[in-house]
């Protein structure tokens, strides 16, 4: 989606994407990626995520990108974190102890900033981009992600036609197809989440699958 189109979902808090709790696949799949507790952690369009409170308890380093200066903001006072806040190019940089978030565009992220990291955790990145710009983001991750560097990726599918996003639905397939060129793929898991997503199922949404996928930087 557009800039502004998530500036104005900030502005007026509409912010369903948002999980009061630490993600479920999160705290069962962690784990599997065997990461050192000092490994340094990249989370793309991070909003306000309390999961990367939970990736910080694992002792690692979280970097995390994101758009809105409110979403930031939000994080470290919902949190009570002290922060300092620094200019770096066209990014603000907002640092706690082991969180540091780059508030700006991820396709304009220096390749500098991501140079180090060895993890990464995508939830609700992914599948926030319309099919149309959905390549050029996954792109760009690559791009940002070292050789090597293992990951998560939670995604949601659905049948499209049903509502329009986002969340957009991102298939098995679709990963398959547009992700084995930059990443090695391993599907962990897929769950029926319908019940839990009153927006479905107002809708009439048939199905509703979370699927969490561990994926290896080429
Ligand atoms: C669906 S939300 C998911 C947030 C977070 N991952 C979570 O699980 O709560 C997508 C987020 O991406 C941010 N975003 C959208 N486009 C972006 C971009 N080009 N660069 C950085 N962040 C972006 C939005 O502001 C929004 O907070």
């Amino acid at each position: 989606m557009e800039p502004g189109f998530w500036h104005e979902k900030w502005q007026q808090q509409q912010i369903g994407f948002h999980q009061q709790e630490i993600n479920p696949f999160l705290v069962m799949y962690w784990h599997q990626l065997a990461l050192p507790a000092d490994a340094k952690i990249f989370v793309p369009l991070c909003g306000k995520s309390l999961d990367m409170c939970f990736l910080a308890e694992q002792g690692h380093q979280v970097i995390g990108c994101e758009l809105n200066e409110l979403a930031v903001q939000q994080f470290f006072s919902d949190n009570q974190l002290p922060m300092q806040q620094s200019a770096e190019g066209e990014h603000q940089h907002y640092q706690t102890e082991q969180i540091s978030l780059y508030q700006g565009d991820i396709f304009t992220l220096p390749h500098a900033i991501t140079a180090e990291v060895s993890g990464f955790y995508d939830r609700a990145a992914l599948i926030a981009w319309p099919e149309s710009m959905r390549v050029q983001y996954a792109k760009q991750l690559a791009y940002l992600l070292p050789q090597g560097s293992v990951g998560l990726l939670v995604t949601l599918d659905y049948p499209q036609e049903a509502l329009s996003g986002p969340p957009f639905a991102v298939s098995p397939t679709w990963v398959e197809t547009h992700l084995t060129e930059d990443f090695e793929i391993q599907s962990l898991a897929c769950q029926d989440v319908l019940a839990d997503n009153p927006r479905f199922v107002k809708k009439a949404v048939p199905w509703l699958n979370e699927a969490v996928y561990l994926l290896k930087r080429r």
